[in-house]
Order: structure tokens, then sequence, then C-alpha cells
């Protein structure tokens, strides 16, 4: 039997990044027709801002193996809509995942394949379980990055093109100085 070593590595808690991972940077541009307001998209795409940064630590696509993740998440909006990572399901629909907050203020927005969301705010601390079946996405609702670490089978996937295509069910908006969850009005079933 050939082990294969562990590994130790330190996350750094103020920026997120993880040394020696590898990263992924998701510009604006990279979210064309994810944002409700798109005269807004087009005006901010102008400075095409860096909406986030993934640092991970990746195995083989092999059941039973894990891999890691910290995400940082840029604070802004477009429109009124607060930045917010792309959202998958997972290619393997039934892998669940567990989210660690760092630093910051967010939440995530999870759906199951028939529309129903569900909204879990995070601040530091907060550990969310992201069940089998369900589509996640975080978003910043704050004036600083927002950190977390995802834990996730090594053979998960990431199937994007559902939500690319249809979006959330609901939208995670500024109004009146206040963080709402509300519907998406382009949302079809
Ligand atoms: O859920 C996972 C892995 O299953 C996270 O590591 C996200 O991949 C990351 O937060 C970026 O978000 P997406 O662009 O992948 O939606
Ligand atoms: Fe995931």
């Amino acid at each position: 039997m050939e082990y294969k070593a562990p590994i130790g590595v330190k996350i750094d808690l103020e920026t997120g990044v993880i040394l020696d991972a590898k990263k992924l940077v998701r510009r604006l541009s990279d979210l064309k027709g994810y944002f409700l307001d798109e005269k807004a998209y087009e005006e901010l795409l102008k400075d095409d801002p860096v909406v986030y940064e993934v640092y991970a630590i990746e195995q083989e696509e092999k059941d039973g193996d894990l891999n890691f993740a910290t995400t940082v998440l840029y604070p802004g909006k477009v429109g009124n809509e607060f930045f917010f990572t792309k959202g998958h399901y997972h290619s393997k629909a039934d892998r669940a995942e567990i989210y660690y907050a760092i630093k910051g203020r967010g939440g995530m927005l999870l759906q199951t394949p028939e529309g129903k969301a569900e909204w879990i705010p995070m601040e530091p601390g907060t550990v969310v379980y992201v069940p089998p079946y369900w589509a996640h996405r975080t978003v910043n609702t704050g004036d600083e990055p927002f950190i977390f670490l995802a834990i996730y089978p090594a053979d998960a996937g990431h199937d994007y093109g559902s939500i690319k295509g249809k979006g959330f069910s609901k939208l995670v908006v500024e109004a009146d100085g206040d963080v709402k969850v509300i519907d998406n009005p382009k949302w079809k079933v």
C-alpha cells in the first residue's frame, strides 16, 4: 500500500492566503449575466474589479479524499446587489460541504433544484453545513473582504451551468442601509 503524505498548511487569517495553494482569480468580467442590474454591471466593468480569489489545496478526484480552499470575497455592489461568488451545485450532486467563516461579514444563499432558497448569515466563527443537492453561493454584505474556508469531497466537482443560466430564486441587496433577501424578479423554475 502506498500512503499519501499528510500535509499541514497555514491560512493567513488576515488575508486568507494559503501559500503554495492553487490561486484562482474571478473578476467582474467573469460574472457576465450574473447580476440583475445590467447597466450598473457595464458601468463597473470599465474597472473590471477582482470580485473574489480562491486558494485551493486539491487532490485527485477520488471518492473518500478531501479538498479545502479559502475564498477572499471582496466588498462591493452591482447596483444594489452585493458582490457574490458564481455559486454551483456539485457535479456529484449528493456531495456535502462545510464552510467556516474567518473574517468579514456575509452569508450563504443555498437552493434546492426546485428553487427553495435559504439565507444563512455568516460572521467569523460561523460554520455552515451545505447538505447534499443544495446549490450554494456566498455573498459579502460588509465593507471589508469576507474570508472563509471550505472543505469538500475531492470528487464533488462544480456544476456552474444551472446557476449561470437561471441564477438563484433570491437576491441579496442593500435597501435603506440594511441587508435584504428579496425575490429575484427574473427567476423562473
Ligand atoms: O464551494 C466551494 C467548493 O465546492 C468553494 O470553495 C467555492 O468553489 C469558492 O468559494 C468559489 O465559489 P464558486 O465560484 O466556485 O461558486
Ligand atoms: Fe461547493
